[in-house]
């Protein structure tokens, strides 16, 4: 029983360790924990070995903010010289700063729009002279908002899909011919979700777009893998972002209600992502490719179960229910 105990402590005290960790590298928002959370407790240190992406080159779009600038944090602090792109070049230009400072690998910070055929080349040229081709590409730039479809305008459709489908396809189309032409394999990273899967309501252009994300990535997978690509895709599952959260969850109600169903008790963590992130675009996955990988703490499969709510029958009340259903017997 002591041992029960003290072993629980200690599994808290490490969510606490860990959490100030991540606050330090990653700077994530507070978390909020369920009350089975402390047997799932997050880690905010890198995973993989010292040194894995020595002399790699990581392109991350998104990569000033949220999760891709977990992602950032991590490849740095592993050794690769990262590129981080998107349309606000004020963030991307302080996230780079902070993140090199602390790991003292270069990252570049690079203005595009990925909604822009002609600025993703004009970045890639950009990169070319910066640091040559790269190694990994983490396509995880997003546009999301929740809307009745019904009130959805074109322009509103066009925005998400444009950012998230369309973004995708000029990035890694347009890297994916460089590097074919320059004979230079790669591992491409798409950051979906998982209602890319099962779609949703009222963030009906950003399940549409993901899935579109999903079926460009498993087919080049199939067939870019004779370039030496490699594909794959990772469907994070609610983590903590303002960028995410201030356009999904406006009042706050969502966040309690989804850590009430979320079998480990708690929302992703950043730097949870950014690990299962650098794993996948490093050397050790090099057998990983058309893979989609969910991350979302048991939510999706919460989600899914016709019974699953059944958790919240108490023991007095299974006793009566059992009765009943014996009771059927020779019915
Ligand atoms: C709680 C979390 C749980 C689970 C998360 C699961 C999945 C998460 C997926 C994500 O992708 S989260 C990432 C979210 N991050 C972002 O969205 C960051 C970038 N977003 C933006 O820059 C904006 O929000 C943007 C997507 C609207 C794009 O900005 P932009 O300046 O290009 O667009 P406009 O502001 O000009 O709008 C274009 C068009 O859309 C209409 N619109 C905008 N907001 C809404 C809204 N809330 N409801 C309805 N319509 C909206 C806007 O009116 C324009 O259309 P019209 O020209 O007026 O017709
Ligand atoms: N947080 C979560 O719970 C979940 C997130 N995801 C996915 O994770 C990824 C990261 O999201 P998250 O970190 O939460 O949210 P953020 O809003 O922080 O990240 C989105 C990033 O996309 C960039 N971006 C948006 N539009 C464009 C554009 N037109 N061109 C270039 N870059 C653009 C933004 O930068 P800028 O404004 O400078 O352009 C921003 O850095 C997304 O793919 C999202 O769909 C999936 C499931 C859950």
């Amino acid at each position: 029983m002591a041992a029960r105990v003290l072993g629980r402590a200690g599994r808290l005290a490490a969510v606490v360790r860990s959490s100030a960790l991540q606050l330090r590298l990653h700077g994530s928002a507070g978390l909020r924990f369920g009350s089975q959370a402390s047997f799932f407790p997050p880690l905010g240190d890198a995973m993989l070995p010292s040194g894995s992406f020595n002399n790699h080159v990581a392109l991350i779009t998104g990569g000033g903010t949220g999760l891709g600038r977990a992602m950032t944090a991590t490849l740095s602090q592993l050794g690769a010289q990262c590129i981080i792109a998107s349309r606000k070049l004020d963030i991307l230009q302080r996230t780079a700063e902070e993140i090199s400072s602390q790991t003292g690998n270069k990252v570049h910070a690079v203005q595009c729009d990925v909604r822009d055929p002609q600025a993703v080349s004009q970045c890639v040229d950009q990169m070319e002279a910066l640091t040559g081709l790269p190694d990994v590409i983490i396509n995880n730039a997003a546009g999301n908002f929740v809307c009745p479809s019904e009130r959805l305008s074109p322009n509103a459709w066009k925005t998400i899909t444009d950012i998230v489908l369309n973004g995708t396809a000029f990035v890694t189309l347009e890297l994916g011919k460089r590097l074919i032409q320059n004979q230079k394999g790669a591992s491409f990273l798409a950051i979906t979700t998982i209602y890319a899967e099962s779609g949703s309501g009222f963030v009906v252009p950003s399940a549409s777009a993901k899935a579109g994300v999903e079926a460009l990535y498993k087919s080049l997978a199939a067939e870019w893998g004779r370039y030496g690509h490699r594909f794959n895709i990772i469907q994070p599952g609610p983590i903590r972002t303002k960028g995410a959260f201030s356009r999904l969850d406006p009042t706050g109600a969502f966040e309690k209600a989804t850590i009430d169903r979320i079998p480990t008790g708690r929302l992703g963590t950043p730097a949870e992502i950014a690990n299962l992130a650098a794993y996948v675009s490093s050397n050790y996955a090099s057998w990983m490719s058309g893979a989609v990988i969910r991350f979302d703490g048991g939510e999706y499969v919460s989600l899914a179960g016709e019974f699953n709510e059944l958790r919240s029958v108490t023991p007095d009340q299974w006793k009566i229910l059992e009765v009943m259903i014996r009771n059927t017997k020779g019915s």
